[in-house]
């Protein structure tokens, strides 16, 4: 009923806004035939060039574009205008009643037509984030080789092993400026989904575009195909990757190395390689080896990390006490924790702390319970400085009683860990707890938003990683914050490519984390949130590309020429507009449009003879 109703006023609006247009639209077609004579050369090639998503206006195009480009007929005769077609998108996309269905949705129409479908995510981030992104990519990478459709990236192979520079240049972009590489093997918390960890590559480089602004020309979302250990995949007749077990040990160090290679030698060494979602042993070992000798990030680990920091800065903020008396205790030691951990440590030893008393209130809790010096093996040897002279316990809820930790971070992969005993433990020890559940998608969170306000009475500072709708507790509706790493990818990029640096040092993520922190503090300020919202994210990364920027360029790091002396301006020049009217003329898709000269009315009616 309600939705009836919902799809009415849409109807209602939508006809209304259209109308008046329409008819005049319609009439002015019927007074103006196609301009047959007239450039015959130039229309036959335009028509593809009108296909091409990257081009394609749809009913956008006015009835003169229509007919200088020979295309009259292959569209209905109205003619929309951006706004109304984002619209029409919208009402489209609110008739899809599942979340899958939705995203089939979008794919189809970032194949037709790329300009509207940034428009779009950009418009409505906030409705369309969960969808491209988590928690909806989730169900998309798990069933990706069902809806597979069309491409929508690079697959590179392992049986590609000696020509993968021959691959990347089958690409049709050439002007590719970052690569968003996934080995498939831990796609959120769900697992090896091998060559279905398209979904991943793509929803994070939607993200380039949507939140940092960074043309989606440039981007190049890859899968590099090594196998799967995933049973389901490998017996099922349409998985669409290699379908044996994945290689390891040395052969897969080959490939990866070689593809690092294949990379620069196909799009020169500045290109930005984004590594996400590798095995966190794997994540670790190739930011060891690539960062300093790559222009490198690997997001799971150092994205996470200045997304993670970014929240305890505004932790600290609220709870006015510094974050070195903070206890801090991280469930989970694997890429995202251990990021997080690293660089909180990098913080306080920027603040004079020394190493020992930095790390004196940072506990790890992982499968085997705390981590204590007496461990006989380190999974991640970066964990053993967190190590505690303590004995062994596997009891989250006894560790969170006994230790009292003031911030809590879950990055576990298992779902509702943070149980009511331990959000009350938290909740009677602090007035204002931080629970940080950032484990994706939804159903892996430690906790709920409900959850955590619930067993604190409402006091809890909380974060997830995939978003939870506002929760109303005593009257009051509390709005959680999202903990995701989008709120720092998409602006360390940005901050990139518009320099240049040959490596990324981790202090590019403390720049991160600071820059993130102090948009929440000053230009969304919001008494217990811990993250700006999610409407803001675009805005973040601007400021984090802003900061990003400077940062490299101050030390030295930056190869543009020559160093851009307003660096804000330079920052948005090199963004990314939707809207065709203010577009430079370099990416006007439509040069005979502005090379001819449109015939006027008389003119016009000549050539139609
Ligand atoms: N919000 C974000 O921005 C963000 C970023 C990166 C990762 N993540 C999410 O974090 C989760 C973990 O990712 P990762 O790369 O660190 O994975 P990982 O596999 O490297 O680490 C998981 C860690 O959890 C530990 N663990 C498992 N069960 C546990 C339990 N019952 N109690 C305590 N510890 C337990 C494991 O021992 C391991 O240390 C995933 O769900 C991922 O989607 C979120
Ligand atoms: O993809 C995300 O939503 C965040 C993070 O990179 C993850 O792996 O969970
Ligand atoms: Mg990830």
């Amino acid at each position: 009923m309600a939705c009836g109703a919902l799809k009415f006023g849409l109807r209602q609006n939508l006809s209304s806004l259209l109308a008046s247009k329409h008819q005049s639209s319609v009439n002015k077609s019927r007074l103006s035939p196609p301009l047959r004579s007239w450039h015959a050369s130039v229309l036959k090639t335009d028509y593809r060039k009108v296909v091409d998503p990257k081009y394609n206006k749809g009913t956008a195009f006015t009835h003169k574009e229509r007919q200088i480009l020979n295309i009259i007929g292959l569209y209905p005769s109205c003619h929309r205008t951006e706004k109304e077609q984002l619209f029409a998108v919208y009402t489209n996309f609110k008739a899809h009643k599942t979340n899958l269905g939705r995203y089939i949705y979008l794919r189809a129409l970032r194949a037709r037509q790329e300009r509207l479908y940034y428009s779009f995510i950009i418009d409505r981030i906030e409705d369309v984030m969960p969808i491209i992104y988590t928690p909806t990519v989730g169900i998309v990478c798990q069933n990706f080789s069902h809806i597979y459709h069309t491409s929508m990236g690079l697959y590179v192979s392992k049986y590609d092993k000696g020509h993968m520079t021959h691959v990347l240049n089958n690409w049709p972009e050439t002007d590719i400026r970052a690569v968003c590489v996934t080995d498939g093997e831990r796609i959120l918390g769900l697992g090896d989904l091998g060559a279905n960890g398209m979904g991943i590559s793509v929803g994070k480089l939607d993200l380039y575009t949507a939140l940092g602004r960074i043309p989606p020309q440039y981007l190049l979302p890859v899968v590099l195909d090594v196998g799967t250990n995933n049973q389901q995949l490998l017996c099922d007749p349409m998985y669409i990757g290699v379908r044996e077990e994945r290689c390891k040990g040395e052969e897969y160090d080959e490939l990866v190395n070689e593809f690092m290679q294949s990379v620069v030698k196909a799009f020169g060494v500045q290109t930005l390689i984004h590594f996400e979602d590798f095995a966190t042993p794997n994540a670790f070992r190739f930011i060891k080896k690539y960062q300093s000798e790559y222009c490198y990030i690997n997001d799971d680990i150092q994205g996470t990390a200045s997304c993670g920091l970014a929240g305890f800065l505004a932790a600290e903020h609220i709870t006015k006490k510094p974050l070195n008396e903070h206890v801090i205790m991280f469930a989970g030691a694997g890429s995202a924790a251990l990021g997080v951990g690293n660089l909180l440590v990098k913080e306080l030893l920027s603040r004079k702390i020394k190493e020992e008393d930095a790390v004196k209130n940072i506990y790890f809790i992982d499968v085997d319970g705390i981590v204590t010096k007496g461990r006989k093996k380190f999974v991640i040897p970066d964990i053993k400085r967190f190590a505690k002279d303590l004995p062994p316990e596997k009891n989250l809820e006894k560790l969170v009683e006994d230790l009292k930790p003031s911030i809590l971070l879950g990055a576990t992969g298992q779902g509702g860990i943070f149980t009511e005993k331990i959000l009350r433990s938290m909740g009677k020890n602090h007035k204002h707890p931080a629970i940080l559940a950032c484990s994706n998608p939804t159903n892996k969170a430690e906790c709920t938003a409900e959850q955590a306000y619930n067993f604190t009475e409402g006091r809890a500072l909380y974060a997830s990683g995939s978003p939870f709708p506002p929760v109303v507790i005593n009257g009051k509706r509390l709005t959680p914050s999202q903990a995701n790493n989008a709120f720092s990818f998409p602006g360390v990029a940005l901050g990139v490519l518009c320099t240049k640096p040959h490596t990324i040092t981790d202090d590019v993520f403390l720049v991160t984390a600071h820059a993130i922190a102090e948009y929440a503090r000053e230009f969304a300020p919001n008494e217990n949130a811990l993250y700006p919202p999610v409407k803001e994210a675009a805005n973040v990364a601007f400021h984090v590309g802003v900061a990003v920027a400077k940062y490299v360029i101050s030390c030295g790091a930056a190869t543009i020429y020559p160093i851009p002396k307003d660096i804000t301006k330079h920052v948005k020049d090199y963004q990314y507009y939707t809207d065709l009217g203010t577009a430079l003329p370099s990416v006007w898709p439509y040069p005979e449009l502005a090379r001819l000269p449109l015939p006027d009315r008389d003119e016009e009616m000549e050539c139609a003879d």
